[in-house]
């Protein structure tokens, strides 16, 4: 078992105890849509294949035939998992669909979603982007109440303590809203169900979800709503961005339209900061904010920040490069394609091992000799959460000709472990958590190293910075956590400290 690890019941099959601790995780992909008149499941693999980036594990789509539900969830990526005569087999009026990386609950096709439990209206089909911090509380009360659980993972709870509501004699709406109030932490959930679906966030709408309409039917003349967890999931299927999902809604979306209900008396709205800065696609709208934009801006304050005399600068592909390029704007410093990106490896952040994220970042990232050699490199990156990929760029750019190295960072030092859905690791792994700028520049060996500002951070949003989680940033937790979940992760710190 992990050291502790709060949740003792789980086990992590064919992943040693120090590799298991060391994986490093990420938000998870939802995708919902209601159309009868459509294949669903067909649509909804498109938008699962958007949302590939938020999620490599496993994948799944469950579709509604009337009281029928279908499902076929497997461990692996979008396009392995899925074939047309799969999709076939997927018959409905409705689909839901997730792209999973585990943050409670190993990695087993077992703990795959949607996750999909009985009750008396019918099945339900649930899938969940988010990580609730009382999972140990909840799972307790639902055996004690002899509920039968079948994965380890925080999601089936929020599907089973639903069902237990449902069955207790509430409908789908009442017994959804019921259950969520037992939930504590991050939520964004698409839920299938023999009559909707339902889009909801939790109180402080950590992670994204949003609303898109697309015309159906022979004619294109039939509304339909869509549920995404981002908005580049709409674009694939030629939906439009209707709005974001409102933290501490329920948006209940049935053959009569879009119905929305506010489940909760006071939401608080405490969007994730690093959904923004690197998790979610830079084409994606958030809160109606292109990403890409507010990645631009980033740069931009990082150059008025921390500007230094180079003659080009260059971003880290892929979630760099925009802040590379604002950061040039500001600067006037020409940007150049220093590194060339193997588009077949994806993110080495997500790796599970050490070692894994190492030979990653060498098959991922390649430098351009004749762009790099007798130049002063000013290197953009959004992040240093581990210092790996860094390290192994710098020494790279040094190699292929680079005379100085300067590197700017569109983020703020990453100091504290995340508990809602993004697993940055245990603190002791961060590498800003035990060293100092100054040690960080000698480990990895840059002639200067910048972080942006959390006021810059906070400033480029344009907005209130009290609506944004950044604890990994400060140590800020917006939703408390319980002591052994802290523990768990927060091994420098005294825990009565946050
Ligand atoms: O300090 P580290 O532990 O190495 O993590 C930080 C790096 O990981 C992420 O990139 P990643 O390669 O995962 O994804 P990307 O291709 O979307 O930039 C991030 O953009 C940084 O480059
Ligand atoms: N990253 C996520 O959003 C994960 C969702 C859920 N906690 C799981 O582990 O399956
Ligand atoms: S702790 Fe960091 S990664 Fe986690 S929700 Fe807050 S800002 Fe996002
Ligand atoms: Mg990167």
């Amino acid at each position: 078992m992990i050291p502790n690890d709060p949740f003792s019941c789980d086990d992590y099959p064919g992943m040693s105890d120090e590799a298991r601790i060391d994986k490093p995780e990420e938000a998870c992909g939802v995708f919902g849509i209601l159309a009868p008149e459509e294949d669903v499941a067909k649509l909804t693999y498109f938008g699962l294949y958007a949302l590939q980036h938020r999620g490599q594990e496993s994948a799944g789509i469950a579709t509604f035939e009337g009281d029928r539900v279908h499902l076929h969830k497997e461990m692996g990526l979008v396009s392995q998992v899925f074939n047309e005569v799969i999709l076939k087999n997927l018959p409905g009026n409705l689909a839901v669909g997730h792209t999973r990386y585990s943050t409670t609950g190993s990695s087993r096709v077992v703990n795959a979603q949607p996750a999909v439990v009985e009750t008396r209206l019918g099945s339900l089909a649930l899938a969940h982007n988010g990580n609730l911090v009382n999972t140990a509380v909840l799972r307790e009360e639902l055996l004690e109440s002899n509920c039968n659980l079948v994965s380890t993972t925080d999601s089936e709870l929020i599907a089973h303590a639903i069902a237990e509501e449902v069955n207790a004699g509430y409908d789908w709406l009442e017994g959804a809203i019921r259950a969520f109030h037992r939930c504590r932490g991050a939520f964004s959930l698409t839920i299938g169900t023999p009559v909707g679906i339902m889009g909801v966030r939790d109180p402080n709408g950590i992670r994204p979800l949003v609303i898109g309409t697309i015309d159906t039917g022979e004619d294109g003349r039939t509304k339909r709503y869509v549920l995404s967890s981002e908005t580049c999931g709409l674009d694939i299927i030629g939906a439009e961005y209707l709005r974001d999902v409102e933290p501490g809604e329920l948006v209940w979306i049935t053959d009569a339209g879009l119905a929305s209900f506010h489940w909760t008396q006071q939401p608080k709205r405490k969007l994730c900061i690093f959904e923004m800065i690197y998790f979610a696609r830079p084409d994606s709208i958030m809160e109606g904010e292109s990403l890409y934009s507010y990645r631009l801006r980033l740069g931009r304050h990082l150059a008025e920040e921390s500007p230094i005399d180079a003659d080009i600068v260059i971003g880290v592909p892929d979630s760099g490069i925009p802040a590379a390029i604002g950061y040039s704007q500001t600067s006037g410093i020409p940007y150049a394609e220093g590194l060339i990106k193997n588009r077949y490896v994806g993110r080495t952040f997500i790796q599970p091992t050490q070692k894994m994220r190492e030979t990653g970042i060498r098959m991922k990232l390649n430098p351009l000799k004749d762009v790099l050699g007798g130049k002063r490199i000013v290197i953009v990156d959004d992040s240093i959460v581990r210092g790996t990929t860094s390290r192994k760029l710098v020494k790279a750019l040094r190699d292929a000709g680079a005379t100085e190295v300067h590197m700017r960072i569109s983020s703020p030092p990453v100091t504290h472990p995340c508990f809602y859905g993004i697993d940055t690791d245990s603190q002791d792994q961060l590498i800003a958590a035990t060293k100092s700028v100054a040690e960080i520049a000698k480990q990895i060996d840059v002639d200067s190293l910048a972080y942006l500002s959390r006021e810059g951070m906070l400033k480029a949003t344009g907005e209130d910075p009290q609506s944004f989680c950044s604890a990994c940033f400060t140590g800020d937790y917006p939703i408390s956590v319980p002591e052994p979940v802290k523990r768990s992760k927060l091994i420098l710190e005294k825990v009565a400290s946050v």
